[in-house]
């Protein structure tokens, strides 16, 4: 049974998209509010250990011990009698509860009804839990739990069926297990139908969204890391351009996903769904996903001489690029040697790129909302352009704070999951050693960013134009007899590889798909350090 402190609602969810949020509340809200709403149902359970009287209102169920009757003013009774409160938001499941024997199975004795609860932990965590209202009336269960049924079928933002795109080969090859054990029991106790689809090689996801059929889902989940979390994503947003009958080599004002998604973290960094559920948590993820919490989400467009590349949330170029084009080369390594050792690698044959980088910077005065409606700005007639030019360890453009393990902050503490802008992060051309100094800070609270050799820019549109080529010559001299990725720069587009020979054009696109996740605490966490550095 759920247990906050006496006379307190057991859980408060801050639910992104919940439609059903309750009105702003004075002193004493809890019980203001609930005597204020309508009573539906007022009948005795067994609650813990002793008989209470229980009122399921318009927003609330809330029980208080019925006591034998003491003298007034004592202390004693008045502790033990404190009212308990749930929120009716905060039920994904009802059931009947019965004794069942191995024969019996589903006509067992009834012992009354089981609430499934979602509650909220620390530090951005949920877990589920159960309270068990006891009664052995049939009749008067049923009455009661059909009242719970209909309650239920009214948040009409929880998905009823998904489908389900599952990577079996992230991380440590656990995805399926992780699915199996973790998700799949609270998605079926939620009445969640499922169609699960094991994916059997890179862009299998991608190809099977530009054809499956989905309609009938209310939503999409990936199982995985952040790669393919990614491909999803742009597979989706591919679809509904598609679907719009744009075109889709030139995308100016792209269409919004259809379905929203979910992302169950099974990979090894698992940014998006850290920024997302601010914790890498598989039961938090899923029961987000359940509550129907949903919120709008930036994502930028990567594309080459007008021709669109890929949709995704984060990019890094240079020393992110290299990291990452190292890593995937030692596949054959577990994960987290592979991370390790592609770092020291790439901070070994660290060297600067030589680029100009222009940008747009973001209109702070304008509305997200209204940056959404109006699309981007028209790049080309903007006199605001910026222009920096020189040597660069590394570029980073962020659409989202990618909270991760190593970086608690976040990479882009300073951006948010929908704020209409990216953050533009660049680690000029320093010693090693400084460069190290500033990787490191990400780990711990100091802010990473107090470098003479870094700038931060708040940025709607940017452009990387390399002018060395990918070996360090300079781009205009080639190369008579370079293969395709030795005459490409690799680009670390969440956590995914893409590798480009020119200049890459990066432009955000406020809210362009619904993500499954609430809004998140702060999290302070400063004991984090990071293996390799
Ligand atoms: N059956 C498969 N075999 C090989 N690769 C696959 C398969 N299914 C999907 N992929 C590809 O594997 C890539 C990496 O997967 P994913 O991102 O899920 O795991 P990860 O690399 O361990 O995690 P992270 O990206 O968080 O570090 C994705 O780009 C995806 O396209």
């Amino acid at each position: 049974m759920p247990r906050g402190r006496r006379g307190s609602r057991v859980s408060v969810l801050e639910a992104g998209g919940e439609e059903e949020a309750p009105p702003a509340r004075s002193q004493c809200p809890q019980q203001t509010q609930a005597a204020e709403e309508q009573i539906l149902l007022r009948g005795i359970f067994e609650i813990g250990r002793g008989s209470c009287d229980v009122v399921l209102s318009e927003r609330t169920l809330s029980w208080r011990p019925i006591q034998p009757e003491r003298p007034a003013g004592d202390v004693e009774c008045d502790l033990l009698c404190k009212e308990e409160i749930i929120e009716l938001k905060d039920i994904f499941s009802v059931k009947l509860k019965r004794r069942c024997s191995v024969t019996q199975r589903r006509s067992g004795t009834l012992l009354g009804i089981t609430l499934f609860i979602c509650l909220k932990k620390e530090q951005n965590k949920l877990k589920d839990s159960t309270l068990d209202l006891i009664n052995l009336s049939e009749d008067y269960c049923d009455i009661w739990f059909r009242q719970f049924k209909e309650i239920l079928a009214g948040f009409s933002n929880r998905p009823k069926s998904l489908k389900i795109l599952l990577n079996p080969q992230s991380h440590k090859k656990e995805a399926v297990q992780v699915y199996y054990e973790k998700v799949e029991p609270l998605l079926k106790l939620a009445g969640i139908k499922t169609d699960i689809t094991i994916t059997e090689y890179k862009w299998h996801a991608l190809s099977l969204l530009q054809e499956c059929e989905l309609q009938g889902f209310d939503g999409v989940v990936c199982v995985g890391g952040d790669g393919s979390a990614s491909e999803v994503a742009h597979g989706l947003l591919l679809r509904a351009q598609k679907s719009a009958g744009m075109e889709t080599d030139h995308i100016l004002t792209p269409a919004r996903a259809q379905l929203p998604l979910g992302f169950i973290p099974a990979g090894s960094t698992n940014i998006l769904a850290h920024s997302l559920y601010g914790i890498p948590h598989v039961v938090t993820a899923t029961l987000h996903i359940i509550m129907g919490h949903i919120q709008p989400v930036d994502v930028c467009t990567f594309s080459t001489r007008g021709k669109l590349l890929r949709f995704g949330f984060t990019a890094m170029f240079g020393f992110g690029g290299r990291t990452l084009a190292l890593a995937e080369k030692h596949r054959w390594m577990s994960p987290n040697q592979r991370r390790d050792f592609a770092v020291i690698k790439a901070l070994a044959k660290l060297k600067p790129e030589n680029c100009t980088i222009s940008f747009l910077p973001a209109n702070s005065s304008q509305d997200v909302l209204e940056k959404q409606v109006q699309g981007p700005p028209k790049s080309d007639s903007s006199d605001q352009w910026q222009m920096i030019q020189g040597q660069f360890f590394n570029v980073s453009i962020m659409a989202i704070p990618c909270l991760c393990s190593a970086a608690p902050a976040g990479l882009a503490p300073n951006t948010r999951l929908n704020n209409g802008s990216m953050a533009l992060i660049i680690a000029r051309n320093t010693t090693r050693p400084e460069f190290i100094k500033h990787l490191k800070r990400y780990a711990s609270v100091k802010n990473q960013f107090s470098f003479p050799f870094v700038e931060t820019y708040t940025v709607e549109e940017v452009k990387v134009h390399p002018r060395n080529n990918p070996n360090g010559h300079n781009q205009e001299e080639g190369g008579p007899h370079e293969t395709a990725s030795e005459s490409s720069f690799p680009w670390n587009v969440d956590g995914d590889l893409m590798e480009v020979a020119t200049e890459v054009h990066v432009r955000l696109h406020p809210r362009l798909i619904n993500l499954y996740g609430g809004n998140l605490e702060e999290v302070n966490d400063s004991n984090v350090t990071c293996n390799c550095l």
